[in-house]
């Protein structure tokens, strides 16, 4: 009788009229593709704020739903209980993203991939093809951005010291984490949102990384749900997953049965963004959107003060309160390897250590967290030199301004075993799958055309355009070594890095 009952409910047709009566805080209805949601209490609970879930309740959100979430998305997260019924007609086209978050030079400006030979050209492209909200997103940093400089400067700070005639023709670049070996030490940093690049989003990360070798780390924001990731990637391929704690304890809890569930290799807790940092082009760019709606149509809510804008209001779901002991009992419940994101000190590295977690991920989040925070690659050698068994004893991973096939063997030779970009699959999502696997260098065989918004189709890639891996494998035989196992620092002339080491004040002891 029930079930029949909740089958009537979900076919019941809404008219546009009933929708509008349900924009109280308690009583939000909310259409998303054809379905009315009860959405009440949700918009404390948005990842990406509750401006714009007031802004279109009791109203129909495809549009900016479809943007960045998957068509499934909806369906995974909420009830089958909160489904109300089906709308009568449909406000907006819900298969086209809404004018802001259209990429249209994507359509007419998009270079051939084998125009661009490494991942600063890539970059430019980005910002000539993005449209202004990906571009203030994805390439946006914190205040001034001087620790997002500096995470890429610093790589420049560290010299090579080749060696020479040592028989470097057959080369590979396998690495181990956690008993799983990789082809490549390169990985995906886990970053939300990937759909503001493009439609395919984390599915195509998935795929990409997968078909060269590597694997994903995925966020737990993205735009696809986890399950529809994790069936993107091979059969018992092995995944991360990026974990920001929810303040909200049954969102929490939910989380815990998820992951149990999906048992990743290892939960990467992100740490170095308890609250949301001010991320001033994002800001500007909304600040401009809110006045031009305001402009042309009454309804809207204009995002101001600390927790305003969607970059701000976005810590919603991350909660500000976490500490060491959360985190050695969410290890303790889950039973799956902990590795802390956004590890900046020695200190901290020691502190992950102590509490029995698996790894470190040395990140300052690409430079949005704290700016003038010190780059990751000085924090991998305040770590060597103050508590050199982490890198034995602890898988550790880095983050942060890695561009060059060069930067990956340099932190390698520090220490890590494993090296994550983030804002250059984001650039590189903007081919889609292709993107992905030309900077991880691994050929496409062409899908049949699908996509809605990136039309433009591109010539098959030959082996010798392809880029990171490519440079990498370039800097080992020019470093004279054949393997990463072979990777140490007396490749590396660290004088003008090791300057800049700070000595903490209290390291915890070991013992
Ligand atoms: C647009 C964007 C979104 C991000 N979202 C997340 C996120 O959801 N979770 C997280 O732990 N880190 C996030 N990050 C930080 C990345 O994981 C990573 O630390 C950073 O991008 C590395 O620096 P890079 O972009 O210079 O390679 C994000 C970064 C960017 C650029």
């Amino acid at each position: 009788m029930r079930l029949l009952a909740e089958l009537d409910m979900a076919e019941r047709k809404i008219t546009l009229e009933e929708l509008s009566q349900h924009v109280k805080d308690t009583d939000t209805w909310m259409a998303i593709n054809g379905t009315v949601w009860d959405i009440t209490g949700f918009a404390e609970l948005h990842p990406g704020g509750p401006d714009i879930i007031q802004e279109y309740s009791g109203g129909d959100a495809s549009g900016p739903y479809n943007s960045v979430h998957s068509l499934k998305l909806a369906e995974k997260n909420f009830e089958a209980s909160q489904k109300i019924g089906v709308l009568e007609a449909k406000c907006v086209d819900d298969k086209l993203p809404t004018e802001n978050t259209r990429n249209p030079r994507l359509e007419t400006d998009l270079p051939d991939l084998d125009e661009i030979i490494n991942l600063n050209d890539l970059e430019v492209v980005a910002e000539k093809c993005l449209n202004e909200r990906s571009w203030a997103y994805f390439s946006g940093a914190s205040n001034d951005g001087f620790t997002k400089l500096d995470n890429s400067e610093y790589y420049r700070k560290i010299l090579l010291r080749p060696r020479v005639a040592r028989a470097v023709q057959d080369v590979n670049t396998r690495t181990k984490i956690l008993d799983d070996v990789y082809d490549t030490p390169i990985f995906n940093a886990p970053a939300s949102l990937m759909m503001l690049a493009h439609p395919d989003a984390e599915m195509a990360l998935a795929k990409g990384l997968a078909a060269s070798g590597s694997t994903i780390i995925i966020p737990t924001l993205s735009s696809f749900s986890t399950e529809e990731i994790i069936e993107a990637l091979p059969a018992d391929h092995p995944f991360y997953f990026q974990l920001y704690v929810s303040p909200n304890e049954a969102a929490l809890e939910k989380m815990i049965d998820t992951l149990c569930k999906i048992r990743p290799k290892a939960i990467m807790i992100t740490a170095d963004l308890p609250i949301f940092s001010k991320r001033e082009a994002n800001e500007r760019y909304e600040k401009r959107i809110a006045k031009q709606k305001l402009a042309s149509g009454p309804k809207v809510t204009t995002a101001t003060g600390k927790k305003g804008g969607q970059a701000r209001s976005a810590g919603v779901s991350i909660d500000p309160n976490l500490c060491w002991s959360n985190i050695k009992c969410l290890k303790e419940r889950t039973g799956i390897p902990i590795f802390i994101k956004g590890i900046q000190c020695a200190e901290d590295a020691m502190q992950a250590w102590k509490i029995g977690c698996k790894g470190i991920y040395i990140s300052n989040h690409g430079g949005r967290a704290a700016d003038t925070a010190q780059p990751t690659i000085l924090t991998l050698a305040e770590i060597r030199l103050h508590c050199p068994f982490i890198l034995e004893e602890m898988e550790v991973i880095i983050d942060g301004g890695v561009r060059r096939g060069s930067d990956v063997l340099k932190a390698i030779c520090l220490g890590a075993k494993g090296v994550c970009l983030g804002r250059p699959f984001f650039y590189a999502l903007m081919y889609g799958e292709e993107g992905v696997r030309y900077i991880m260098q691994c050929e496409f065989k062409r899908p049949p055309a699908h996509f809605y918004f990136v039309q433009v189709f591109k010539p098959r890639l030959t082996a010798e355009l392809l880029v990171l891996k490519d440079e990498l494998e370039t800097a080992m035989q020019l470093c004279g070594i054949t393997s990463l196992s072979e990777a140490h620092i007396g490749l590396l002339n660290t004088k003008a890095l090791y300057r800049d080491v700070e000595t903490p004040g209290s390291l915890p002891s070991k013992l």
